[in-house]
This record gives C-alpha cells, structure tokens and sequence, in this order.
C-alpha cells in the first residue's frame, strides 16, 4: 500500500488578471509529492515553475483546482512550507544570527525560551557552515554565504516542505557545486521534502528523486516526470560517467531542447 501523498496538487489552474487581460499561466496541474522526496520543477522560462512554486508555498490562489499538504488544504503561507528565494531576502540590517532568530521565533516563540531559541538559531547556521559568521550583517558576506543563511533560515523553521525558486541560480558555478553538494547531506540528515525551481538539468538529475517537466505557456502544464533511479549518496565526480546519470540527463534534455523547444512569442 503505498502512503497518502504528502503534498497533492489537484487539477491546478492558475488565470492571473492584468491591465492587458486575463494570463492563463497553469492548466491542470496534477502532482503528488511524497514524504521526504526532493522534486525539481523544469521548464523554459516563462512555462509557470515559480507559479507553481508560489501555489505550494500558498503564496498564490489557483483559480481551479485545490492544493493539499498533509492532509489540510493549503490555503495561506504557513511555517510548515519554508520558501528560499534566488535573492536571498535577508533584512539588511540584521545580523546573519537574527536574521535566522527571527524566523525561530516566529514559529517557536511562543513555546520555548530565548536561550532554546538560540540554540536553534545557531545549529541551523551551523548546519550551512555559517558558524563563522554569526555576527556579520549581509552585505559583509558572499552572495553564496547569503544563501546558506537564507537555507538556514528556512531549515530552522523545521518547515514540512522546503519550497526553493532557483536558490543557486545568482551563484557563479563553483559555489553553486559546493552548495548543492551541502543541500545533498543537509537533506540526507534532515529528510526534508523539498520541491526545487531549477533550469539546469545537471542540478536536478543530481538533487532529485523526479524531475517534473514542464510545457511552454501560455496555459503550460506536467508534460513528463522522469524518475532519478541513481542512489544516493551521490557523488558528483562519480555521476560524470554513471550509465544512469547520463541517460537521465539525455531524457531531460531531449523533453526541454527537441520534444518541446521553446519558441520566441512575437510581442
Ligand atoms: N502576478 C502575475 N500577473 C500576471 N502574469 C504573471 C504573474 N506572475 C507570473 N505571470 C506570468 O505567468 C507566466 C509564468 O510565470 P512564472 O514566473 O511562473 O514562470 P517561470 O517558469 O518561473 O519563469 P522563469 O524561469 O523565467 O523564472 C509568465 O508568462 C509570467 O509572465
């Protein structure tokens, strides 16, 4: 018998309404996550990921369709659905500690002291190698460091889904290894379910356990979910020549470059 899904997307319509009409952005979108999986979502830019993305992290509405997440109808942003975003939305003026205790606290304030409140904050920090750093502000770190503590940030709200929209995407491509490979241990320690936003297929035939694959907009939907069957752990300089590494690349590329190539739109 296999578990009721943990995250469930039912016949999702997103129509968003602009000065220039209505946007059909998504058409029955249909998704079952399961507990503890790690789902990238792929596609052109433009094709809805984000979209998506934000219905999950209860950030949008869809105007067909229901969204369910263990059990309960997601219907507003709650802790249990952390987001990290491409630009990492730290508050300037804090240091990268409160930056992470004020995400604590908002989940945890209620029901622990400020010393329990601490201890969390740092073991996320911690956790994303930022151990060094407690006490900087975020223009005194890297755009990667910034990263890991927007990652810490999320970690330490002990959120159900770790929802991400291109977190490594404003990284340049080492640090952006390095990272990825750290989200590999942090979620292998964690069994945290995450559903990524990504447009580089080596990232999500590395990361995932199912690469969703999105058609072109407007009125983009699932065209393909393509199954990572490589165990982990996996090591990046090991995948390079894995038989199934390659041919899971090969299919994702295949779907994005020939099977639905992206057509420019006259404006
Ligand atoms: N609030 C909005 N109002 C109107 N149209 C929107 C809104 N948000 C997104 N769209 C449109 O919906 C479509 C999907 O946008 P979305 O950002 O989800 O795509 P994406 O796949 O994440 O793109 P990218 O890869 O470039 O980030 C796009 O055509 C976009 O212009």
């Amino acid at each position: 018998m296999t578990a009721r899904p943990f995250i469930q997307v039912q016949n999702a319509e997103m129509v968003f309404t602009t000065r220039k009409g209505r946007f059909h952005a998504l058409q029955n979108v249909s998704l079952d996550v399961q507990r503890g999986e790690f789902i990238t979502l792929i596609g052109h830019s433009g094709c809805g990921k984000s979209t998506l993305l934000n219905l999950i992290a209860g950030l949008l509405t869809p105007t067909e369709g229901a969204l369910i997440c263990d059990g309960r109808e997601i219907a507003a942003p709650g802790p249990e659905r952390a987001v990290v975003f491409q630009n990492h939305s730290l508050l300037p003026w804090l240091s990268c500690m409160d930056n992470v205790l004020l995400a604590v606290e908002s989940v945890f304030g209620g029901k622990e002291s400020a010393a329990q409140l601490k201890v969390r904050a740092r073991a996320a920090l911690e956790l994303v190698g930022m151990s060094h750093a407690l006490h900087k502000r975020p223009h005194e770190i890297s755009g990667g460091m910034k990263q890991r503590v927007g990652i810490a940030r999320a970690l330490a709200m002990e959120p159900k889904v770790l929802l991400m929209d291109e977190p490594f995407g404003a990284l340049d491509a080492l640090t952006r290894a390095k990272l990825q490979d750290e989200l590999l241990k942090i979620v292998a320690r964690t069994q945290s379910t995450v559903i990524m936003v990504t447009h580089d297929v080596d990232e999500a035939v590395l990361l995932s356990d199912r690469i969703v694959m999105m058609t072109n907009g407007p009125a983009a939907t699932i065209g393909e979910i393509l199954a990572v069957d490589i165990p982990r752990p996996r090591v990046r300089v090991e995948l390079a020549e894995d038989a199934r590494y390659i041919a899971a690349r090969k299919e994702v590329i295949d779907f994005l470059y020939t099977r639905h190539a992206h057509v420019e739109q006259a404006a």
